[in-house]
């Protein structure tokens, strides 16, 4: 099997994630952020950490086999790689934004003809500007792009928003509709099925999916089983054991992470009791 060679941003907002669920899904990672190569021998892989903005590049021409990018950068780089799988950090919206009180918060985006559109990402605003026949002059800009309306480069900004407190604190606000809901992404380009990049893909889905639920175990009385499973069915059917205590059985299922708490409620409702959750680390479904 050929080394698979993988892409990871070095730095800024989707780094530190990215190495998180790597090294969660049993890679190696570098210790040292000064460090741009690192081989995994014991897996066979190996990491080059580099800007988020080019690793669809390298991913698109063949390069590199898979990158960690965001949806965004991907969609913004024209690069022929493919988007297989969200990963659930880094989300951000896409906007256009104005200084506040110039612009309608609904505003049609008709809005912008004519205007001078300030944003590090001219591939994702000037394909939306030609979709929607809009004529208007983009700036590109290599960030910071907040400031360029006061220093009068520009009479609007399309940037990515997270919470908004940047676009807040430089007195802009957003209007119109989202560009875009990014979030980072596992890349890779067309039609890549080699034998590697199963195995990767299949860890980190399987370290996604774990992330998403959680275990939960709870002793319950016979005659209460099928009203408990009913709230708990796990994916396959939950295990079930018997108790020492007469009449009563053991349970366990995975449950979604999200809404556990109000399950562990109506299962003690119910008459469960011994309730507990413990977090999943991995898994292969
Ligand atoms: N609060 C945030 N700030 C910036 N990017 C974010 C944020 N939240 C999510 N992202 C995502 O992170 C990616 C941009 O990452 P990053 O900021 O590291 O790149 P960059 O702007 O090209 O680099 P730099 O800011 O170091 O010049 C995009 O996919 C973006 O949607
Ligand atoms: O909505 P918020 O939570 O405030 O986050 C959004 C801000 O973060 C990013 O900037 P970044 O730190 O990447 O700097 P840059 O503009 O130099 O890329 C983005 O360009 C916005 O400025
Ligand atoms: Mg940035």
């Amino acid at each position: 099997m050929t080394r698979l060679k993988i892409a990871i941003p070095n730095k800024g907002a989707l780094s530190a994630a990215a190495t998180d669920i790597l090294k969660e899904s049993g890679y190696r990672q570098r210790t040292d952020t000064k460090e741009l190569r690192l081989l995994d021998t014991e897996n066979d892989v190996e990491f080059f950490y580099l800007r988020p903005r080019d690793i669809a590049l390298y991913v698109g021409e063949g390069t590199l086999d898979v990158g960690i990018t965001g949806r965004d950068l991907l969609l913004d780089s024209g690069a022929k790689a493919e988007e297989v799988m969200s990963l659930g950090f880094g989300r951000s919206t896409f906007r256009f934004a104005g200084p506040q009180g110039a612009f309608e918060a609904d505003a049609d985006l008709a809005v912008l003809a004519g205007k001078r559109i300030a944003t590090s990402y001219t591939g994702i605003v000037q394909s939306f500007l030609d979709t929607r026949g809009i004529e208007a002059h983009v700036v590109r800009l290599d960030g910071a792009v907040e400031t360029s309306i006061q220093l009068g480069v520009a009479d609007v900004i399309a940037d990515v928003v997270e919470t908004g407190s940047t676009l807040r604190a430089a007195g802009l606000a957003v209007f119109g509709e989202a560009l875009l809901d990014s979030e980072a992404v596992l890349v890779t380009r067309a039609g890549n099925g080699s034998p590697a990049f199963e195995i990767f893909k299949r860890r980190v889905d399987g370290v996604l999916v774990a992330r998403g639920y959680v275990m939960m175990d709870y002793d319950i009385e016979a005659s209460k089983v099928d009203a408990a499973v009913a709230l708990t069915p796990g994916l396959e059917g939950p295990t079930m054991s018997p108790l020492h205590r007469e009449g009563w059985v053991a349970v366990r299922a995975m449950v979604p992470r999200a809404g556990a708490q109000r399950l562990m409620d109506e299962l003690w409702d119910l008459g469960a009791r011994a309730i507990l959750l413990t977090d999943i680390h991995a898994c292969r479904l």
